[in-house]
């Protein structure tokens, strides 16, 4: 689909000796926000990764903003923010987004912006090392904000956010995507998943569903998009027994 910022088709993984995505095929629209959900260990982090290209995959194809996953011209296009904050403990946040920023070609001036979009402008001097969870999180996102990326990959940010905060990175979020910016976004806090306007739902390497969250009501008929999620289970399980 020319609309679609990612097309993957028959993906599979194998990690530790073991097929952790199945053959999966989804599609991610270019300009808003696609949530994907699912248990821990469903794979959702590797689908992420074969996405920004840094997994090695068994099958299959992945095309980011029409070239294939992990090509060079994709690096500046693509903002990756990992579940475990890989930044530098012992520079400040302003240090540190600055190195970033360099790194990655982006003008030093995002390093403000992106301060006062993840609301670190409080923490701007103070040492990542220093920083609670919540803020060392925020910093790491703040390096995937860096340069405009079209596409943001973001693998669980609001983890260990309080609510208020959890709902000022969604406004956030929200803004990218008015903007024209692409997001991806996983979570496994099912009342994220009516924030996004589609949602990926995945379980055991699979793909469940690929609809927005009224279509997964319909589709289910549960108001609860936690109940949808649990009734297209039972569906599967038992469509297979
Ligand atoms: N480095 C690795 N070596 C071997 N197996 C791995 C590795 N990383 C992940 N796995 C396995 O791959 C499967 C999918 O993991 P993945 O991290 O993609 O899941 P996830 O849905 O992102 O989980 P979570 O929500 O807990 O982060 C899991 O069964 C996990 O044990």
């Amino acid at each position: 689909m020319a609309n679609s910022a990612v097309v993957v088709d028959g993906l599979r993984v194998v990690r530790g000796g073991r097929e952790v995505v199945r053959g999966v095929a989804c599609e991610v629209p270019r300009g808003v926000i696609t949530g994907l959900l699912g248990p821990s260990g469903c794979g959702k982090t590797t689908l992420l990764r074969s996405i920004v290209g840094v997994q090695i995959v068994a099958g299959g194809t992945v095309t980011v903003l029409g070239l294939p996953a992990g090509s060079k011209a994709l690096r500046r296009k693509i903002g990756y923010a990992t579940q475990s904050p890989a930044i530098y403990a012992d520079l400040t946040v302003t240090e540190a987004l600055r190195y970033f920023a360099a790194v990655l070609g982006a003008p030093e001036s995002d390093v403000d912006r992106v301060i006062t979009e993840v609301g670190l402008d409080g923490e701007a001097h103070s040492l990542v090392g220093n920083l609670s969870g919540g803020q060392h999180s925020r910093a790491n996102l703040g390096i995937a904000l860096l340069g405009n990326p079209e596409l943001l990959v973001l693998d669980e940010p609001t983890v260990g956010l309080d609510p208020v905060l959890r709902d000022t990175l969604w406004e956030l979020f929200r803004e990218l995507a008015a903007g024209g910016t692409t997001l991806l976004v996983s979570s496994h806090v099912m009342d994220e998943a009516a924030r996004c306007d589609r949602l990926l739902l995945m379980r055991d390497g699979r793909l469940l569903a690929d609809q927005s969250p009224a279509e997964l009501r319909e589709r289910t008929g549960a108001v609860d998009l936690e109940q949808a999620f649990l009734r297209l289970i039972r569906e599967q399980e038992a469509a297979r027994s």
